[in-house]
């Protein structure tokens, strides 16, 4: 400790034993006792009461600040913390020595007192009368300075720090919902859309514009339930998951294939050609056909209808299904295993 009770610091790696440079003292902005003699004697007088504004941040002054008594508050705005200063700090001085300087806080008085007032004349008069004193005054006001600044890019690194953490706990949020999104639209034991998935995919796609013209390719397995009562729940659950492969094999990116429930499927096919809408259907069928030829038991397949159509984007999803499922229904009347074909022109529902 040297002879004023401030702690030495360290200078260039030797001891600063000098008390006006000392950085703790730097930051409490405290004039000496000497130096606020002198100040008050130079400087002039000012009464102030509370409330009032002395200046505003971003005005422009060459006006230095002490206070004599009383309070005052600098608001340095947005979320930065409000500074109160009490008898014998300082506040303004870049004002005073660079000139027209904007402000950077908004001075308020926080409690009725005195301050006194420095302007450049002030200041010569003051560095005539002690220049030792006002020297070490300037060191210190510098030092404050570059405290303030290195406080503010503290500040200003660990705000973004925080905004860095808060974007990547949003990028995983985004990506929790995403996924979460994807399972809601999604049938856990296929893979495929379901029902939901399919809905909110046509919501999409009307959105955007849907195709011009579209195919709808319905898919029933044929004596499901025998399969499930012959060998067992799994066995029916891979019969499930081997058509939904078949679908997934023919669809096309603008394809939709979706599980409807049960053992129901559907194929939205983004065509305008009743002929390829066709071959769609009688692939899968075909397809099951020989998967069925294995000889495998538990069996990996069993044989499908398929009842398909044209349908007219503008028309809703009811009455594609109902023109579909009227297809699908024929074909199961004539034993199965086959795809009918309703023709929109010819065979209207
Ligand atoms: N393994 C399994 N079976 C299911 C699942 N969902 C529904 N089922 C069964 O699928 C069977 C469907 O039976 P039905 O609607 O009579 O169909 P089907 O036996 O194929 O009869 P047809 O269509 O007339 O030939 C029911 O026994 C349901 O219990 C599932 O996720 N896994």
């Amino acid at each position: 400790m040297n002879r004023d009770g401030a702690a030495p610091t360290m200078k260039g790696g030797q001891f600063n034993t000098d008390p006006i440079a000392a950085p703790n003292e730097a930051a409490t902005a405290a004039l000496s006792q000497a130096e606020f003699e002198l100040f008050a004697e130079l400087g002039r007088p000012r009464a102030v009461e509370a409330g009032q504004v002395l200046f505003r941040r971003g005005e422009l002054g060459t006006t230095m600040f002490i206070v004599a008594s009383g309070a005052i508050d600098l608001d340095f705005g947005d979320d930065l913390v409000t500074k109160r200063l009490g008898p014998r700090e300082f506040f303004g001085e870049l004002g005073l020595l660079i000139g027209d300087h904007a402000r950077s806080a908004d001075a308020i008085v926080a409690g009725a007192g005195l301050l006194i007032e420095l302007r450049h004349e002030e200041f010569q008069r003051l560095v005539d009368r002690n220049p030792g004193l006002v020297c070490h005054f300037l060191r210190r006001a510098i030092m404050r300075v570059v405290l303030n600044e290195q406080g503010l890019i503290r500040r200003l690194r660990r705000r973004n720090q925080d905004l860095e953490a808060a974007l990547d706990s949003l990028y995983a949020t985004t990506h929790q919902l995403n996924q979460t999104e994807e399972l809601i639209r999604t049938d856990e034991l296929t893979g495929l859309y379901n029902r939901r998935g399919l809905t909110l995919r046509l919501q999409e796609s009307r959105a955007i514009g849907m195709p011009a013209s579209l195919g709808l390719v319905l898919v029933d397995c044929d004596r499901f339930k025998q399969v499930n009562d012959d060998h067992g729940h799994l066995a029916g659950d891979r019969v499930l998951q081997a058509v939904a492969s078949i679908l997934r094999s023919v669809a096309g990116p603008e394809d939709v294939a979706c599980r409807l429930g049960g053992d129901e499927f559907c194929l939205l096919v983004a065509s305008s050609n009743a002929g390829d809408v066709m071959r769609f259907a009688e692939f899968i069928v075909a397809t099951a056909q020989n998967l069925m030829l294995m000889p495998q038991s538990p069996p990996a397949m069993c044989p499908v209808s398929v009842g398909a159509c044209m349908v007219d984007p503008r028309a809703d999803w009811n009455d594609w299904y109902a023109r579909a499922d009227e297809a699908l229904y024929q074909a199961k009347r004539k034993g199965g295993n086959r795809v009918h074909w309703q023709d929109a022109a010819l065979e209207p529902v």
